[in-house]
Parts: C-alpha cells; sequence; structure tokens
C-alpha cells in the first residue's frame, strides 16, 4: 500500500520534465501496477495523461467503467469466456494475462526508444476492446512508430485474418469501417469519433448527448415517419395527427404582465374529404384541396418569459415560408378549417434534400430530439454512419434469419433510418424487435441452461420450454393454517382461483425459488389467491411480503387480511401482519422493520418502502408484487435482489449464532406477480421464458354484468345522468365520480376538476353525503375518505383516477367518468372494474366533451372483454409513438416492441432462441451471438 502511493506521488515526477524520455521506467511501473487495484490503476492514468500530453486518456477512463460494467456481464453470465485465451482484465489488477504484459512491458513492443502515448492508449485500447467484445483476438505484434502522423495501430486477427486498428487522434476512419472483415462490435461499438465525414465538434457534441458509439448512434430510431406526399384527409377533434404545411406567421406575444405565448400558424394543404387524391405544399390549389391553417400555441407562465428578446427568440426559431412538419392533438377552432395544437412537436425540414425526399415520396422520419441536439443533424450524421457501415454486421446465423424472414441488421439500419417506402421501414422494425425479443429469449434460456448439468437435462429443460406442463398441490395438502383461512371466507372460491392456488403452493414446496405471474381480469379476485399463498408461507414457519402500487390500496389489503384473520379459527397463533408505507410513523415503521428482522412479524403489507435499504427479513420466503406492471424495472429488479439478500444476510446471522444451517439458506424468495392486463397465455410464456404464468379466467359468481353508456357532456347529457344518478342513490347505491384533474384550470376550461364540483354536486343532491378522494390529500385523509364511502357514510365520492388501481368497494353501483374521452380505453375498462364488484347491478356512465369523442367511448359500451378493449386501446392510439420508447404502461419495456401488437413476433425470437440453443447449448459455435448477447445485457429488461 505504502509502495504503491510513494510511486503515484513520483510518477509525475518520472515523466514530466522530459516527457518521453524516462518512459521505460514509466512501463515498468505501470506493469507493477499491473497487479495492483483498479483504484491505483485510475490514478496513475489521471497523472500519466497530462504528463503525456496525450488527452486519450480521459476517454480510457470512461471506457474503464464500460468494462467494469462487461465484468458484471460476466457475473450474470458466468460460463461467457471471454475469447479463446483466458479473458484479458486490464483493470481489474489481478490479471497475469500473458498478451498485457507484453504490451506494458516488452522492449521488443515498446522499444527502449521513444514512444507515442498514443500508441500505448491504442495497445491498451486493442486489448480492451478484446475484453468488451469477449472475442478471440490475438495480438501479434505491436510495431515501432514514428510520430507525427498518423500511427499504425497494432495488428489483431480474429479466426486467422488481420486487420489493423487506427491512431485513435490521427485516424483514417474509413479503414475501420470498410473493413468488412472487421468484427461486428468492433463496428458498431467503436466510438463515434471513427466515422467519417463527423468533424472533432460534432463528435464532442454527440458524445456529450449520449452518443459515444455507433450502435448508440443507429439506436436512435425515427420517434416517427411523416408522409410527405399525403396530408392528412380526414381530421377528427382530439385526433394526434401529422401534417406538413408552410408556416404563414411566428409571433411571440405577451398576453399579460406574467403570461406570454407562441403562435405559430401554419397552412397545410389537405385533400378535400373523399378525394383520394395526393397533395403537396408546393401544388397549387385545385378543385380537390384546401387549405387548413393550424394554430400552434405553446403558454409561458412568469414575467421572466415576456421579456422581448425571450419572445423574439422563440418566433424566429421558425420563419414564415418555412416547410415543417407538425404533429400533436387537434382541436378544431370557431372558424372553419382552422385548427389549434397545444402540445406539438415542430420539425424544419426544408433544404435541398428534404424536397427531393419529398418528390419522391418517401417516408420522412422524424427523430425525438435528445439532448438539444438539432434533430435534422442527427438525422444527417445518422446518414454518414450508414453509408460507412460494412456489410456483414450481423450477429444472427444466414439460416435464422431465412427461417423467419428477417432482413441483415445493416439492411434494417437503413430500411429505419431511411425508407424508400413504409412497407420498407415496417420490415426493418420488425428486425429491430425480432432482436430486442431475441435476446431477451435468449439471455433467459441461456442462463437456465447454466444452471443445469449434463447436456441430457439441458435438452430436457429446452425441450420443456417447447411443451410447458402444469402441476398442483390439491387443497387436502395445503398446511393447516392455509386451510383454515379457506375455511373463514365467506365465499367458496371459483375454480380458476382454486386452480391458481393449487398450482402456486406446488411451487411453494419446492426448493426453488418460483417465479409466477398471476393473471386475470379487474375484480376477479386475485388477492385473496395471493393472500392463500401467504398463508402457506406462513404456515411453514417463513414472512411473507405484499407490495402494492399505492398507499390506498396497502391499506385496503391490510385492513381486508385482518378481518379475514378474525375469523380464521383452530390456529395455534394467528400470524401477525403490519402496513408499512411512506407515511407510517418513524417511531412505527422502526418497530415494523425491527419486529420482520426478528421474525415477530410474519406478514408485511406495504408500499415501495418495502424495498428501502433498511428493510431486512428474518425468513421471508415469498414476494407477491401487486399490478407489477405499476413499479418499474428498476423497482422490480432491487426488490428481487434486495429481499434476496437480506434473507441471506439475517439467515446467516441466525445461522452462525445457533449453529443450524439449513439447505436453503441460500434460497431466494419466491416471487409472485399479479397484474390485469391480458396477456395471451402464449406470449406470456414466451414473453417470460422461465415465469410461470397462472391465470384466473372466470369471475366470482354472481357478478352481473355492468351496463355502461356513452354520453355527450351537454346541457341534456347532464339532466340525464344526475337523473340516472338519484335513481340509483333513492334505491340504496353508491356512486363514484370520476374526474381527470383536481382543480378547475383555466387552460383548460373544458375539463372539470373533482374539487371545484364538490360543491356543485352537493348542492345538487341535497341530504346526501359526498365525499372527496384525489392525490393531493394527506394519506390518512385519502384512507378516511374511503372508509366513509366504504361503510356508507358518504354516497357520492368525487375522486381522481387514484381509485383506479385495486380499489375495492363492493357496495359501490355505479360510476361517472367525466371528460371520459381524456382517458384510454384500458384505463377506463380499469376504473369500470371499480364497481360491479357485489352482488348489485352495476352502471357506469361515460361523459364525453365533444360528440366526436362518443365513438370511441361506444368500445366499452359494447364490451366488458379485456383482451378486446387492449386491441382497442392500441388502435385508438395515435401513430405517435409508432416506434417511440413510450409504453402502454402495462408491459415490460422495449425500446421499439409493442407486445400487444408484435406478440407473433416474440414467439418467432422464442423459437429462434430455442433452435440456436438446442444447436449449441453454451453458444461455442455461435461466438458473434455470445458476444452481442453479453453487449446486450438481456436481464436488465425484466429487472432481474
Ligand atoms: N370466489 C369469490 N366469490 C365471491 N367474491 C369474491 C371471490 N373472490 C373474490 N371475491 C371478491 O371480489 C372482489 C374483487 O376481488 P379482488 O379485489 O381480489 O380482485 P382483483 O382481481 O384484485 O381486482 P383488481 O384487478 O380490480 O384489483 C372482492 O370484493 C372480493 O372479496
Amino acid at each position: 500500500m505504502r509502495f504503491n502511493g510513494l510511486l503515484l506521488c513520483n510518477i509525475s515526477k518520472y515523466i514530466s520534465p522530459s516527457k518521453h524520455r524516462l518512459t521505460k521506467n514509466v512501463f515498468n511501473i505501470v506493469d507493477s501496477y499491473g497487479r495492483s487495484s483498479r483504484w491505483n490503476r485510475r490514478k496513475l492514468f489521471t497523472k500519466v495523461s497530462p504528463a503525456m500530453c496525450h488527452d486519450g486518456f480521459d476517454e480510457q477512463l470512461d471506457q474503464e467503467k464500460y468494462y467494469f460494467d462487461a465484468s458484471l456481464v460476466r457475473n450474470q453470465f458466468p460460463s461467457i469466456i471471454l475469447g479463446q485465451s483466458s479473458p484479458v482484465e486490464l483493470y481489474d489488477g489481478i490479471s497475469d494475462d500473458p498478451d498485457t504484459d507484453s504490451i506494458l512491458t516488452s522492449d521488443s513492443s515498446m522499444g527502449s526508444t521513444v514512444v507515442d502515448p498514443s500508441m500505448l492508449f491504442d495497445s491498451l485500447g486493442s486489448v480492451a476492446h478484446e475484453f468488451n467484445s469477449f472475442s478471440s483476438y490475438e495480438i501479434e505484434s505491436i510495431s515501432d512508430q514514428g510520430s507525427p502522423g498518423p500511427t499504425t495501430s497494432p495488428s489483431v486477427t480474429q479466426n486467422g485474418k488481420s486487420f489493423t486498428k487506427q491512431n485513435k487522434e490521427k485516424s483514417d476512419p474509413q479503414c475501420v469501417v470498410d473493413d468488412p472483415t472487421a468484427p461486428f462490435e468492433l463496428v458498431l461499438d467503436k466510438p463515434i469519433s471513427c466515422v467519417p465525414a463527423i468533424s472533432k465538434k460534432k463528435c464532442s457534441q454527440l458524445e456529450s448527448c449520449g452518443f459515444h458509439t455507433i450502435r448508440k448512434l443507429l439506436g436512435h430510431f425515427p420517434r416517427t415517419y411523416a408522409d410527405l406526399q399525403n396530408a392528412q384527409i380526414t381530421i377528427n377533434d382530439g385526433q394526434y395527427l401529422i401534417f406538413i404545411g408552410k408556416v404563414i406567421s411566428s409571433r411571440g406575444i405577451k398576453a399579460s404582465c406574467s403570461l406570454s405565448f407562441l403562435e405559430v400558424i401554419v397552412g397545410c394543404e389537405v385533400a378535400e374529404s373523399g378525394s383520394a387524391s395526393a397533395c403537396t405544399v408546393s401544388e397549387k390549389n385545385n378543385g380537390s384541396k384546401r387549405t387548413i391553417f393550424l394554430h400552434l400555441k405553446k403558454f409561458f407562465r412568469g414575467t421572466r418569459f415576456t421579456y422581448q428578446p425571450f419572445l423574439y427568440s422563440l418566433q424566429e426559431k421558425q420563419k414564415a415560408g418555412d416547410i415543417v412538419c407538425v404533429s400533436g392533438k387537434v382541436r378544431s377552432m370557431r372558424t372553419k378549417d382552422h385548427y389549434e395544437i397545444r402540445e406539438y412537436s415542430l420539425d424544419i425540414i426544408r433544404d435541398d434534400d428534404d424536397e427531393s425526399a419529398c418528390a419522391e415520396g418517401r417516408p420522412y422520419p422524424i427523430y425525438p430530439s435528445k439532448g438539444g441536439l438539432n434533430p435534422k443533424l442527427l438525422g444527417d450524421i445518422i446518414a454518414s454512419v450508414l453509408d460507412a457501415l460494412p456489410p456483414d454486421i450481423d450477429p444472427i446465423p444466414k439460416n435464422i434469419l431465412h427461417m423467419f424472414g428477417l432482413k441483415s441488421l445493416r439492411d434494417a439500419y437503413i430500411g429505419i433510418h431511411q425508407p424508400t417506402n413504409f412497407n420498407e421501414a415496417d420490415l426493418a422494425r420488425k428486425r429491430i424487435i425480432f432482436d430486442e425479443f431475441f435476446y431477451l429469449q435468449l439471455g433467459r434460456l441461456f442462463q437456465m441452461l447454466e444452471g443445469v448439468g449434463t447436456r441430457i437435462e439441458k435438452d430436457g429443460l429446452l425441450d420443456k420450454y417447447r411443451n410447458p406442463v402444469t402441476n398442483a398441490v390439491v387443497a387436502e395438502e395445503w398446511c393447516p393454517l392455509t386451510k383454515q383461512f379457506l375455511k373463514a371466507l365467506p365465499y367458496s372460491l371459483t375454480s380458476s382461483q382454486l386452480s391458481a392456488v393449487s398450482e402456486i403452493i406446488w411451487d411453494l414446496k419446492r426448493q426453488v425459488p418460483m417465479n409466477r405471474l398471476l393473471q386475470g381480469d379487474v375484480g376477479c379476485g386475485k388477492t385473496v389467491v395471493a393472500f392463500l399463498a401467504c398463508m402457506e408461507v406462513i404456515g411453514s414457519g417463513y414472512q411473507a411480503a405484499f407490495m402494492v402500487p399505492t398507499e390506498l390500496l396497502a391499506i385496503q389489503h391490510h385492513d381486508l387480511l385482518l378481518n379475514l384473520l378474525e375469523n380464521v379459527e383452530d390456529v395455534p397463533c394467528k400470524p401477525s401482519v403490519a402496513l408499512l408505507t411512506g407515511s407510517t410513523p418513524a417511531k412505527k415503521a422502526r418497530l415494523i422493520r425491527e419486529g420482520l428482522q426478528s421474525g415477530e412479524i410474519a406478514m408485511v403489507i406495504g408500499t415501495h418502502s418495502l424495498i428501502a435499504d433498511k428493510v431486512e427479513f428474518s425468513s421471508l420466503r415469498i414476494a407477491v408484487i401487486d399490478e407489477q406492471h405499476r413499479f418499474g424495472v428498476i423497482q422490480r429488479g432491487r426488490f428481487n435482489s434486495k429481499l434476496y439478500c437480506n434473507s441471506l444476510t439475517s439467515r446467516l446471522v441466525e445461522n452462525t449464532s445457533n449453529g443450524n444451517a439449513k439447505g436453503e439458506i441460500s434460497m431466494a424468495p419466491h416471487v409472485l406477480a399479479m397484474t390485469a392486463t391480458p396477456i395471451p397465455r402464449t406470449l406470456a410464456l414466451a414473453l417470460y421464458g422461465d415465469m410461470s404464468l397462472t391465470q384466473i379466467t372466470d369471475l366470482p359468481p354472481g357478478r352481473k354484468s355492468i351496463d355502461t353508456f356513452a354520453v355527450e357532456g351537454n346541457e341534456t347529457g347532464f339532466e340525464k345522468v344526475y337523473q340516472m344518478m338519484r335513481e340509483e342513490l333513492d334505491s340504496g347505491g353508491r356512486v363514484y365520480i370520476v374526474y381527470p384533474i383536481i382543480d378547475q384550470s383555466e387552460q383548460l376550461p373544458q375539463l372539470r376538476g373533482a374539487s371545484a364540483d364538490l360543491e356543485v354536486i352537493s348542492n345538487r343532491f341535497e341530504g346526501i353525503s359526498c365525499g372527496l378522494l384525489h392525490g393531493r390529500m394527506k394519506s390518512d385523509e385519502k384512507d378516511e375518505a374511503l372508509r366513509r364511502f366504504r361503510s356508507g357514510e358518504t354516497q357520492i365520492l368525487l375522486s381522481t383516477q387514484v381509485i383506479e388501481i385495486g380499489v375495492d368497494v363492493p357496495e359501490a353501483s355505479m360510476m361517472i367518468v367525466m371528460n371520459a374521452e381524456r382517458f384510454g380505453i384500458a384505463q377506463l375498462h380499469q376504473l369500470r372494474g371499480r364497481v360491479g364488484r357485489g352482488a348489485r347491478k352495476s352502471k357506469c356512465v361515460l361523459l364525453s366533451s365533444t360528440a366526436s369523442g362518443l365513438p370511441r367511448l361506444e368500445v366499452l359500451a359494447k364490451s366488458s372483454d379485456g383482451f378486446h378493449l387492449a386491441n382497442m386501446d392500441l388502435l385508438s392510439r395515435g401513430p405517435g409513438d409508432l416506434l417511440g420508447r413510450k409504453q402502454s404502461g402495462h408491459l415490460p419495456e422495449f425500446p421499439v416492441a409493442r407486445l400487444e401488437i408484435d406478440g407473433n413476433i416474440l414467439q418467432e425470437a422464442h423459437l429462434a432462441a430455442l433452435t440456436i440453443l438446442s444447436e449449441s447449448h453454451n453458444l461455442e459455435e455461435f461466438p458473434a451471438l455470445k458476444a452481442e448477447l453479453s453487449m446486450r445485457q438481456p436481464l436488465s429488461f425484466l429487472g432481474d
């Protein structure tokens, strides 16, 4: 340690005065650091870098982080061997790899004369790259360099072929990307600086926006495509549309001393309704076209936004005459053919190239902006990268591409960034999606195979994935606590609830952690199934954790469980159940944590507070995650691993104290995730790989269908609805009124707010008590509001969407949704699921502020099938995010794929992964695939 410290102090002395005179000493020192810690080497690089006037070391340090990540990947895939030679652990401090040594010390390579530091960098880089790309390169030789001028880098071979790696600074980039034998990692994972036609300035601009590598840049897909030839023909209110048009005026206006706005008016030529003829902005008006005017408005509140220079700079961003692509939700104005768009995006597309694209009728890619980079510039840079891309960068074998009708990776990149027509863009998208799914599947299955011993067992496992089977434990074999709990329920389980519990309990009895998804439509009774699973675990002497997305739900589940446990008889002692949320007072929370750690508390229900570092369990055996899609990937992942670690450490302490080690000490808790999102069984199996799926397919008996009405929210409409409400209340029913916002807003006067409407409704329904519930209320106020509604003290509950998830008041028999057009179909289905949970016939009224919103709502009036509605929801969503990152919010996050529509590709990807692994269990025969798999870290997708 002391020696290392001394060295660090002296290193600059060695090298700074005469720069390279003592380089041999330096490299001897570097060599000795080969065996020191990563931290010390970081320090060393920092010192060497300025001393040797080499500015590449910062990047080297950046890359160091990157490699560090790669080693994490390696931990996830222990069987991935980094190349055929032993892995080169440049920064790990324990490597004795001779190749590294030879670079660092060999006289023949460095010579005893002047050494170009950039060469050192390159040499290190190439070794590091070997590490990075997990390929089998051998460093052949490092030739002496003359400086200045472009230096030749070490010659590296892969599979007998050699190529030259160029000097980092003064490279001829073409030689990297043009070399068709260069392995794909060396191209896609090359720094962006290697791309021809990208200046240093642009390069640093790109890097500061996160585009460090070619892969990153090519992965920046267009958000959507605009059809420059055909403007939209039919325009409905509230529709998300894309237009091409010409800016007529752009004005920044000061409306008051603290309010200003930008108004851009764009004129667009569209075909007359019924005319399918194409039109472009450059064409003159004729009988079949008309011009519509889009008023794009952005408001700014605050005095500082009213200054003229600010407003001027805003209005100058687009000038009259600019050809622009505008997208956003249109709202018709009073004057015919005038529309307003408030949340819009605007891209200026006028330039020579674009006009030629327009003339050719190509889809025009619209890029999402990133870090303030001009999307147009980004598009141009991507085009340069595509030009320089070698043909063979595809890790997926050709026979697989052929089998599933896929484009090659290079063609896919070209097709997605520069499609000649929409069909090509679609095919390219398919390939990109295939990759997303494929590496996820491959990673999961690969990891599963790693845990299995012999070849026969591995084949057996793959067979199991081709033909999954289910197992169950019959109720007679459940533990006494579970049986008593079942007996104490005020109803009998439906047959699919019963088989769900049996399936889950079969898993719980195994010494392998369960990873199961329980899926069932709203109100089908998933909670009680999860409770029974928890009882089975508690009955065997372990603990259970139940995590839900909202406090309201946590309280509800906690109360329900306590009520159910009260009726449980004939058990030696009833399990103690705690509630832990963000609002639990500090002292109480500490006591609960202590109880969990000591094992006194058998079950805890709570929000994400359960995954806080401080919470430790004595013997956690099951973690239930309700509405799992509501938790982010990281939260879910943390939950799994955290619980594992905590239970492990806690048990270790226990065991060292009593010396009684149990076999299952290192077992992770079983995980039961629950969702109401409809996922077809085959899709879920393919998607989750090792995650088993249990579905509840029936509803509790006696449930009546909910009568649903879509009504226009005009005066007559409201009168009608109030009348229906009155009848419902008079006959003893309870009513939810759901609002899109809490307070009335000046900017959105058409929206009704829950808080603002309380007085209106109370006045209207005199003698009937009304409650209010929204997200800004304190936890105990929310709890109280719901308690009063549940007990019947209030008969009308005015609420925001906070009730959407899980709220269960069986006596609620009517729901009115204000401004229902503002909600998604799937969301309305969830909301509607809050009524019709008891024996009483229920109604749901969807009030739309405009007549044009009614047809979409009618879909709900006609169907109560979650699957059908999820599809309709998808179709009704605009084209805006087809290639975007925005997900439905229900399913795991994929950058491009949308599970609801891309399910068939997922299944193909699943098949492809099975085919590949059947051929080579450890992927030895597919080194490129193996490397790509490691780069992608597919397991992080689902938060494992
Ligand atoms: N077998 C059954 N018979 C009668 N009622 C039942 C049965 N199972 C559950 N219930 C009741 O049905 C209602 C809905 O159950 P639960 O809240 O578990 O549904 P869920 O599937 O979690 O719904 P959501 O997705 O809306 O949260 C509850 O009031 C519950 O008591």
